[in-house]
């Protein structure tokens, strides 16, 4: 069996092409320093592995390499597409009812990759004419601190989308806070409301989280089937995994999701006619698990070492994109894949807020 390093949670680990037992104390040790995880709280049982410790290296390739069979599903291109469509839709709102959607955005902290994600997600508002509000609060705010301020967008009529930015400090509950966004404007999609609503049967959420409805849509736009196909999600975050499997689910798949305690993970995925991976574990998905012709999105967004890149480190995905897309028959480069979509999504959720709360179709 392969060996397995499966996190609970969709943090994004630094992972090093290193043997097995190294590369474990390596996650541990960064883990624990809470370097570059974007997507949450770190679970202390986050890193586990079982199996061979003799796994080859994943040679990870550039997404620009010619040597892929897989055709490549581009995010960036989809994303834009979308950003376009989006823009002509905020234009007709403006012009028969005077609203400009608004977005409302709070960061606790000074996190350097946090304060990325909200810089880039203004820009994108300013570039499709919706208007962006920011809140910025110290590391060491108060949970209620931050409660009031998530209250005043709230009671403001011209927010109509309100997001907290996350991970939250350590000190923070992050339920307290999540809960406290009001449903009608939770653009994320993290309210227990909205997730819950897509679990049920004949309910609607109001807004689905952002990088799972990015991944369906990428299905979709790429004329992907998903009704009667078996679908594999690996990871079962609360932002990402879980709500990923439920929206496969809705449009009819058979889902399996895959996470720290499945046995035999490799033997599930490959039955998978479509695999979500958001496990944040770099190359973490081989050529062994995907059955021919599968189409794969990789959610994960992974920095590796990279002496050659300026910055020290290079972007790369749970997947191990070389070997995987030699297999299957669609997949999704890191970077350039899901990541753009999920600020198209958080867009696209902010204006329909702003199109239910003023009643225009
Ligand atoms: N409140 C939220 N917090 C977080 C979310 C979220 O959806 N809501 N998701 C992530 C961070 N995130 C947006 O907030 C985000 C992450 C990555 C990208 C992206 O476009 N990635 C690029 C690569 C970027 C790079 O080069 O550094 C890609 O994959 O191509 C967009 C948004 C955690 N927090």
């Amino acid at each position: 069996m392969a060996s397995m390093l499966l996190s609970d949670c969709s943090t994004s680990a630094t992972a090093r092409l290193v043997p097995l037992q190294r590369r474990i104390s390596v996650l541990t040790s960064q883990l624990r320093s809470q370097v570059s995880l974007p997507w949450g709280a770190v679970s202390p049982r986050l890193v586990h592995s079982s199996g061979s410790r003799f796994q080859s290296p994943c040679t990870v390739a550039s997404a620009m390499s010619t040597d892929t069979s897989a055709k490549i599903i581009d995010g960036k291109s989809v994303a834009k597409q979308i950003r376009d469509e989006i823009a002509g839709e905020i234009v007709k709102l403006k012009d028969a009812t005077g609203v400009v959607p608004g977005l409302a955005v709070v960061l606790v902290g000074s996190r350097k990759d946090s304060q990325t994600y909200v810089r880039n997600k203004k820009k994108a508002c300013e570039a499709v004419g919706i208007t962006s509000y920011e809140a910025n609060l110290p590391d060491d705010s108060t949970e209620e601190e931050v409660i009031k301020q998530i209250s005043l967008f709230n009671n403001d009529p011209s927010v109509h989308g309100i997001l907290v930015q996350l991970p939250l400090p350590r000190h923070m509950n992050e339920e307290n806070i999540l809960n406290a966004v009001g449903i009608e404007k939770d653009v994320d999609g993290f309210h227990p409301l909205n997730i819950g609503r897509l679990a049920m049967q004949g309910r609607e959420s109001l807004f689905v989280p952002c990088t799972p409805k990015g991944c369906i849509e990428l299905l979709h736009r790429y004329d992907v089937e998903i009704k009667g196909k078996r679908a594999v999600v690996i990871g079962r975050s609360n932002i990402v995994g879980m709500p990923a499997a439920l929206l496969l689910q809705r449009a009819n798949a058979t889902v399996s999701i895959v996470h720290s305690y499945t046995k035999n993970p490799e033997e599930i995925t490959r039955q998978a006619d479509i695999v979500i991976t958001a496990v944040g574990v770099a190359n973490l998905v081989r050529g062994s698990w995907i059955k021919p012709g599968a189409v794969v999105i990789d959610v994960g967004i992974n920095p590796v070492d990279d002496a050659e890149s300026p910055k020290g480190y290079r972007l790369v995905g749970d997947v191990c994109f070389e070997e995987v897309s030699k297999v299957a028959s669609a997949i999704t480069p890191v970077p350039g894949g899901v990541g753009p979509m999920t600020i198209a999504m958080l867009l696209s959720n902010t204006l329909s807020s702003a199109k239910r709360l003023h009643n225009f179709q």
